[in-house]
């Protein structure tokens, strides 16, 4: 079985699980192929006896369908990066009292996850001077934010958002694991899942949950050194640090904290003195048990520039998705934003502006303050034709934007089809393959979701509309037709 008979039984699985399910579950998954057989390397035992139950008959089915007949070979499940194993950082497997979050991961997958048991592959241990507020750092309570001092020439602040909470934190089906996996590092930290390591879009609400977990684990343990940054602040420290020979104190202040809280680490890309830096620092505080928490705006290992042994170590807790938030989400949210600015929403206003910004949530945030001042300034209740008025400019762009319909239309004449043919059930290529193009336009062009674009073509379901923009993907590389066939729409559907 090659590599790419494995890329092509990661789109079938991609196509058939939930975009959260196959991005925490199997993309961590690594391939060694030899003479008939072949075998899947899960970052961690929790990983691993989860795909065990819950995927691992699919997947040695599709291995099985899509390798030749004659080398069929057999599938194994284990731990590690390939060979290079040794259970040195495994952990004890500890109980979540969360019953809150214990029952969210079960209806997610029918398991309990109570354990993250992180193993080793070869990394050397560096002594961590783990003593709870013995180190250089000070933590101050109060205010909007806590503040942490650096001695040895570094001045450095560091500050939990006091708002970004669990409580203020708003859960849907794009967030719901993440949001669980964060509960339960609050029980149990540096235990439950180390690191948790947070990746999506922007403005999805990595940072809000990150915060929620230091802002709790500062409630339960006032002294408890919790120091959030942005990975660039790190990187800055440290060359500071380096500036006036105080390498020494930067190395000791970051072993001696309780929970390190680091934003969007894609920013370590290409600084290759910090990752060897932070390398050592993860290491210690790993083997120190003091919990990581990282986030990013991409899956770890897609992160260019950044060492490949960062990347696997990424993977040694639990790497979940956030995605964007559906309609219901998105509804919450505002309702539960104006609320906190003590302003009277109706829900039909709240949908109202949930339907025209999706793409994430500090734009709707965004939009809702707008909406809100300008409910001030006129001295008007917030109603449908208040939001109008307040959003003209948006609203007037997005009808300028090309809606599925158009599409459809402009599909349809260009292929000499008709439009209820993209509808309708008919295979035959000569429908399919425009069907196919003018999913992948809507996809391209339009802001609506796999879901409703499916819903848009005839009830159809998304995974139905993510095939359909893998395979023109892939014909607009390999067929010239095809290309030039998407360009032409492009041109007539944005000009
Ligand atoms: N589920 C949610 N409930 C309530 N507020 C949310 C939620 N998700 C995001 N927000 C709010 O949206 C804003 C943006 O969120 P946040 O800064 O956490 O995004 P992010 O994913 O870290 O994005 P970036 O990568 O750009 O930093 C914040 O004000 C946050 O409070």
């Amino acid at each position: 079985m090659s590599e790419s008979t494995w890329n092509k039984c990661l789109a079938h699985l991609q196509d058939e699980l939930p975009s959260q399910q196959f991005n925490t579950w199997i993309r961590p998954l690594r391939i060694e192929a030899s003479d008939g057989e072949i075998c899947l390397y899960a970052p961690n035992r929790f990983v691993r006896d989860w795909v065990n139950d819950r995927f691992f008959g699919r997947i040695a089915e599709l291995v099985s369908e899509l390798s030749p007949p004659e080398s069929r070979p057999e599938v194994r499940l284990d731990v590690g990066e390939r060979s290079r194993v040794s259970p040195v950082f495994a952990r004890q497997q500890q109980h979540s009292s969360t019953e809150r979050s214990r029952d969210l991961l079960d209806e997610q997958d029918g398991r309990v996850p109570l354990q993250s048991a992180s193993v080793d592959s070869g990394v050397v241990p560096i002594a961590a001077n783990s003593g709870l507020g013995n180190g250089p750092g000070l933590v101050t309570g109060g205010g909007g934010k806590r503040q942490v001092e650096v001695e040895g020439g570094i001045r450095h602040q560091s500050s939990l958002m006091e708002g970004y909470t669990f409580d203020t934190f708003v859960e849907g089906k794009s967030n719901q694991l993440a949001r669980a996996a964060a509960s339960q590092v609050t029980e149990n930290p540096g235990r439950a899942y180390n690191p948790l390591f947070l990746y999506g879009g922007v403005g999805l609400g990595k940072t809000h949950l990150m915060h929620a977990v230091g802002n709790a684990l500062v409630q339960q343990n006032p002294n408890a050194k919790v120091v959030y940054l942005h990975s660039e602040r790190f990187v800055a420290d440290m060359v500071k640090a380096l500036q006036l020979n105080a390498i020494n104190e930067f190395k000791r202040y970051y072993r001696s904290v309780d929970a390190l809280l680091i934003d969007d680490i894609q920013f370590f890309s290409g600084k290759e003195r910090s990752q060897e830096e932070f390398f050592h620092t993860f290491n210690a505080l790993l083997e120190g048990g003091q919990q990581m928490i990282l986030t990013c705006d991409r899956y770890p290992k897609e992160i260019s520039g950044l060492e490949e042994r960062l990347k696997s170590r990424f993977g040694w807790g639990l790497t979940v998705a956030v995605e964007p938030p559906e309609l219901e989400t998105r509804v919450a949210i505002l309702l539960k934003k104006a609320e906190q600015e003590q302003t009277l929403l109706p829900s039909d206003a709240a949908f109202f502006i949930a339907q025209r910004v999706r793409s994430n949530v500090r734009e709707l945030e965004g939009v809702l303050k707008r909406v809100i001042a300008s409910s001030r300034f006129m001295a008007k209740p917030i109603d449908i034709p208040l939001i109008k008025e307040s959003l003209k400019d948006l609203l007037a762009l997005q009808d300028k934007q090309v809606s599925l319909d158009n599409i459809q239309r402009t599909v349809a004449e260009y292929y000499k089809i008709k439009v209820s043919d993209l509808m309708s059930k008919r295979r035959s290529r000569s429908v399919a393959r425009p069907r196919q193009l003018a999913m992948t336009l809507s996809k391209d062009l339009t802001n609506h979701s796999l879901p409703e674009i499916g819903e848009g073509f005839g009830g159809r379901d998304h995974t139905t509309v993510l095939h359909a923009c893998r395979k023109i993907k892939e014909l607009r590389e390999s067929d010239a037709d095809i290309r030039e066939d998407y360009q032409n729409l492009i041109r007539l559907l944005t000009t």
